[in-house]
């Protein structure tokens, strides 16, 4: 992904963000990123998620930070560029829903 990034607004915020926390996205506390735990019927389900999500991610040039635990997967998301939140952020997390909602 090219281009400049910003680190969101308030105004951006209260715009972007109310409709991630309607789908269990959450603010971290001391840093500026969103985070939420995935629940998968096994490790199958939940690392096919993860390569799906990788590959979008490659694609983007935008990682999550993440932790696996067997059907657990906690996914963060931050803008490392502008050392916080940023539309990349909710573009990734828009998809990551949208992948997550064809495996639960
Ligand atoms: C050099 C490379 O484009 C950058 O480091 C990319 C890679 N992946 C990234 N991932 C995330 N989550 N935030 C970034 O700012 C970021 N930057």
């Amino acid at each position: 992904m090219a281009g400049k990034v910003h680190r969101l607004s308030g105004e951006e915020r209260d715009q972007l963000l109310p409709n991630l926390r309607a789908v269990g996205w959450n603010e971290l506390d001391g840093r500026d990123a969103i985070c939420k735990e995935f629940h998968f019927k096994d490790f199958n389900r939940a690392f096919g998620f993860m390569t799906r999500v990788a590959l979008q991610a490659e694609k983007l040039d935008h990682h999550p930070e993440w932790f696996n635990v067997y059907n657990k997967v906690h996914i963060t998301l931050s803008t490392h560029e502008c050392g916080g939140l940023s539309e990349r952020d909710i573009n990734l997390a828009s998809f990551i829903e949208q992948v997550a909602a064809t495996l639960v």
